[in-house]
């Protein structure tokens, strides 16, 4: 049974998801990361423990409280503050504020709801070869079932369609967690 927390999607990556972005950060060597949707920080300690010493998380939240758990676990862990930034806002208004073509990662883990807008604003922000991962790109298995037509399928469903619609992107569906899509851009 699912507490409330899960119920609202207010939990951190999975054991097999931070796994696989440590070894995705590894594999190209990352060096510049955005994330959204900071919470308790396992996704961006996954980052900051995978990148080198230089490497640097900018980690997007529309609630600056939800963000307070991740500060704490990274500054736990010695990170020091340089290593990564913080910043509440919608990321629908933070994310075209970002530098074009500057980040190795574009993590995707907030409101599901806002899916393909997240997307759309990844591509501009991902150097070529950078990664778009996209976390509980199965959503609970509803996205590939086409009977349920929740808002959250049907915006994943969206979303996914726009990477593989688009020319920028080779991807792969790893069943990782709910899922985890994974498109490097051309
Ligand atoms: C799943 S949590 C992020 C978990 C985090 N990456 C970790 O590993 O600890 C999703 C985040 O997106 C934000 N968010 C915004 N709108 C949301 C919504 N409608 N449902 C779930 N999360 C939402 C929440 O503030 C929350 O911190």
């Amino acid at each position: 049974m699912r507490d409330e927390a899960s119920l609202a999607g207010l939990t951190p990556v999975s054991t097999g998801v931070v796994a696989t972005l440590q070894v995705l950060t590894r594999a190209i060597a990352a060096k510049a990361v955005v994330e959204v949707g900071t919470l308790m920080g396992a996704s961006g300690l996954s980052f900051l423990e995978a990148m080198a010493t230089d490497g640097v998380l900018t980690s997007i939240d529309v609630e600056a409280d939800n963000q307070l758990p991740a500060r704490a676990a990274f500054t736990k862990a010695g990170f020091s503050s340089s290593r990564f930034r913080l910043i509440a806002g919608s990321p629908i208004d933070v994310m075209p504020k970002l530098r074009d073509g500057a980040y190795d990662i574009v993590f995707i883990n907030g409101d599901k709801l806002e899916y393909v807008e997240y997307v759309a604003s990844a591509l501009r922000l991902l150097r070529h070869g950078g990664l778009l991962i996209i976390n509980d790109a199965l959503w609970r298995n509803l996205v590939a079932d086409p009977e349920d037509e929740s808002d959250e399928a049907i915006i994943i469903r969206e979303a996914l369609e726009a990477v593989s619609a688009s020319e920028s992107y080779t991807q792969a569906l790893l069943p990782v967690g709910d899922g985890l899509l994974v498109a490097v851009k051309d």
